[in-house]
């Protein structure tokens, strides 16, 4: 397949209405990607059709796509995720067989022009609407939980936020069947990104994709840091917040710090692009370094956005499943915001090779091993919370195990590539790829995983399957071992990264072993499916009443599974940070109050909706070229915005008649469960 490059219209009329894009637009001849477009559509086309069989739209609509209640958004933020988990992996299993099959001289079934295209989609679409949608999830349905609050400081940007990134995931598949993605690696280094080495659309579908998608990160990062700072119960000082809260704030504090650095380079490169400046080119007395320094300032505070919120998790479940207070929970609140700072000092370790110097690589490999001691201070308090503590190999726990084992790998060989001289051999090879999966998967993914299984009780009132559950972990567990470490064997032999052909028959007995391991994994996909959908068909078995199935220590537990709308009747009062945990013994977390007062909620608003869903189109046209419907969608965007400003309807209060009939059923419930 040859890169797309739009032979423009002739026509004035034809290039007006469709700017870049035609027929020839769309692969016809491409089977495989025909038929992941076909596999797609028919995708969607069932979902539609079965909500209208069933005629369920008034319910998605009112209850799921127009809410913003906190607790939906976060599961919305879940389920996309999950989605975009299955097409990242698919990626993930076609790079694996083609290498298995193109590595001693064979040519594999992929031209290198869709390799690039797939590792650059698959590193793109796992990063951006796989990990960040998990976290951002995770931490909308369970932060305000903790904190005692009643929804995010402004729910209605909260649905804003979550439709601007379905609005990037929505663009990413687009340029599946129609165009191009980029070829250029998921940071799309200048000057390959610049127009000269890539005239195709394929930059523009990753520029607009992250720019829509990043504003709501960026939105729902000042959201969640509001929040924080002024949502909490009375009485939850700063160092009495749940550790997962503490990891929220570290992570969006370096979202809102370090998203605009994201913005504003994908802004310079797309001025470069479509209107011919030289930020990124030598030409023009631009400079690609700056490109690499930018990218990687946002690039490297990103990975510690991810997993700062898997380290609270972990911390959550190891004093729960270890029936202890968590050790050292000081320690862990500076460790995180030690960690925080420090993420953005090292970000030159990603170019040690660029030539800086000595004594700057020196400053950059220092900084970069010293994230050792706080990680390490983390390591060690989850060891000493279980050390003598009744621990429970439940499956979230289960989950934390593999993950401090993996993790910490994985963190070693990230501080064998710190070391610059190490650097100049490793880099760039698939030792690095290797290292970062290892921290990724057993860090961030087992990470959200172990969150899912953790709370899904909580956001739906009944456990997951266990078994099922235990199939998934192990598979998971032993796939990644046996996919990633032939990959350290092979960075050392001088694999490098990306490569779609090569010519070494040593090289492809590993290669096979690491597909192997990707199949292990994808059973492991297989049965957390299972998991979910068997639960589902089970969940009067499976079913909670009390709301506190774990017997948890944070405030999430305190109010029933699902949460009402509400999430507490009454605002807690908060005396220490495991005042939940000593309510229950003393006996006086279940007292039901004699009276309520009314409580203020607001309203749901499609306005977050079709403004998300509008920027498809905007980005969409951006990328084509498409001028008039560009401006179209965004003169529409902004005219919702303002119409929503003078929507005075915003808010209503529950009354205390409806809140004493649901409470007093949650009760009535406590009790037969008692
Ligand atoms: C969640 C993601 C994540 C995390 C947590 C980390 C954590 C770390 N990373 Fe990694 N890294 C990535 C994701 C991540 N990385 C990605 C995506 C890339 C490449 C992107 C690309 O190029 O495409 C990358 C690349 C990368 C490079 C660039 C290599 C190159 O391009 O040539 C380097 C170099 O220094 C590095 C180092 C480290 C270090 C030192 C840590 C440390 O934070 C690890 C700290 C943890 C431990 C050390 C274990 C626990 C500690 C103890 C038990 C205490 C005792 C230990 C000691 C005293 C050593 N990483
Ligand atoms: C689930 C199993 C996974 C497998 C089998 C897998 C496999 C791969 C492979 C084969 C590559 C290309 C390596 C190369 O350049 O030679 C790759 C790259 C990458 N992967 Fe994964 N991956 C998986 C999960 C993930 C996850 C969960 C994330 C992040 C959340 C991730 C992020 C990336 C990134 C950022 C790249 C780099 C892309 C680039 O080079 O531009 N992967 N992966
Ligand atoms: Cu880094």
């Amino acid at each position: 397949m040859s890169s797309p490059v739009a032979e423009l219209h002739e026509d004035p009329l034809l290039r007006f209405i469709f700017g870049k894009l035609d027929i020839n637009s769309v692969p016809w001849h491409d089977p495989i990607i025909m038929g992941a477009g076909f596999g797609m559509v028919s995708a969607a086309v069932l979902v539609i059709g079965l909500t209208t069989y069933f005629k369920k739209w008034g319910y998605v609509w009112s209850e799921w796509l127009t809410s913003v209640d906190h607790k939906k958004i976060g599961v919305m933020y879940v389920i996309l995720a999950l989605i975009m988990l299955l097409r990242g992996f698919a990626d993930a299993l076609m790079m694996r067989a083609q290498q298995a099959l193109a590595s001693a001289g064979g040519a594999g079934y992929l031209p290198p022009d869709h390799f690039d295209q797939i590792f650059t989609a698959h590193g793109v679409i796992m990063i951006f609407f796989v990990a960040m949608p998990l976290v951002i999830g995770l931490m909308n349905i369970i932060m305000p939980l903790q904190i005692g609050a009643r929804d995010v400081a402004f729910p209605y940007l909260n649905s804003l936020s979550f439709w601007f990134t379905v609005a990037g995931a929505i663009l990413v598949n687009v340029s599946l069947v129609v165009g191009e993605f980029a070829h250029t690696g998921w940071l799309a280094y200048a000057p390959l990104s610049g127009i000269e080495f890539s005239p195709g659309v394929g930059v523009d579908y990753y520029l607009w994709a992250l720019q829509i998608s990043g504003l709501g990160t960026t939105l729902s990062g000042v959201n969640l840091i509001a929040t924080i700072f002024k949502m909490r119960a009375p009485g939850m000082t700063l160092m009495r917040m749940p550790i997962f809260t503490w990891t929220s704030l570290a992570a969006n504090i370096l979202i809102v710090a370090a998203f605009p650095i994201l913005t504003v380079t994908l802004a310079l490169l797309t001025l470069d692009r479509y209107l011919g400046m030289h930020f990124f080119t030598n030409d023009g007395g631009g400079n690609a370094m700056l490109y690499v320094n930018l990218i990687w300032a946002w690039g490297h505070p990103e990975v510690y956005i991810l997993v700062l919120p898997a380290f609270g998790i972990f911390s959550e479940i190891v004093a729960t499943f270890s029936r202890k207070r968590l050790f050292g929970y000081d320690g862990m609140v500076y460790a995180t915001m030690c960690i925080a700072l420090l993420s953005f000092l090292v970000w030159l370790h990603h170019f040690f090779t660029m030539g800086a110097g000595a004594d700057v690589n020196a400053f950059f490999g220092i900084t970069t091993m010293i994230i050792s001691i706080p990680t390490g201070v983390k390591v060690f308090n989850w060891l000493f919370t279980m050390y003598r503590g009744r621990v429970r190999l439940e499956l979230p726990m289960l989950w934390t195990l593999g993950f401090i084992i993996t993790f910490v790998i994985g963190g070693a060989t990230g501080v064998m590539l710190a070391i610059p001289g190490a650097d100049f051999v490793l880099h760039n090879s698939v030792f690095l790829i290797a290292h970062f999966h290892n921290v990724i998967i057993g860090g961030v993914l087992f990470g959200c995983i172990a969150g899912l299984n953790y709370w899904f009780p909580k956001a739906f009132g009944f456990k997951l399957h266990t078994g099922l559950g235990k199939v998934s972990f192990w598979c998971w567990l032993i796939g990644f071992y046996v996919a990633f470490m032939p990959l350290y064997v092979l960075g050392l032999m001088g694999m490098t990264r990306r490569l779609s052909h090569m010519d070494n028959p040593i090289w492809q007995q590993y290669l096979i072993v690491a597909a192997i391991g990707a199949l292990i994994i994808a059973v492991g996909i297989a049965a957390q499916i299972a998991q979910i959908v068997w639960s589902v068909i089970k969940r009067d078995e499976l079913r909670d009443e009390t709301g506190d199935p774990w017997d948890g220590r944070t405030l999430e537990w305190a109010t029933s599974s699902p949460p009402p709308f509400y999430n507490f009747a009454v605002t807690p009062a908060i005396g220490n940070h495991d005042s939940f945990w000593d309510a229950k013994q003393t006996g006086q977390a279940y007292v039901q109050p004699e009276s309520y007062a009314p409580i203020h909620m607001p309203r749901n608003t499609a306005t977050g909706l079709l403004i998300g869903l509008i920027s498809v189109p905007l980005g969409f046209a951006l990328i084509w070229h498409i001028w008039w419907l560009a401006i179209a969608s965004f003169v529409a965007m902004v005219g919702i915005a303002i119409a929503h400003t003078f929507n005075e309807d915003r808010d209503y209060y529950v009354q205390p008649d409806e809140i004493k009939a649901i409470e007093d059923a949650r009760f009535a419930k406590l009790k037969t469960e008692a």
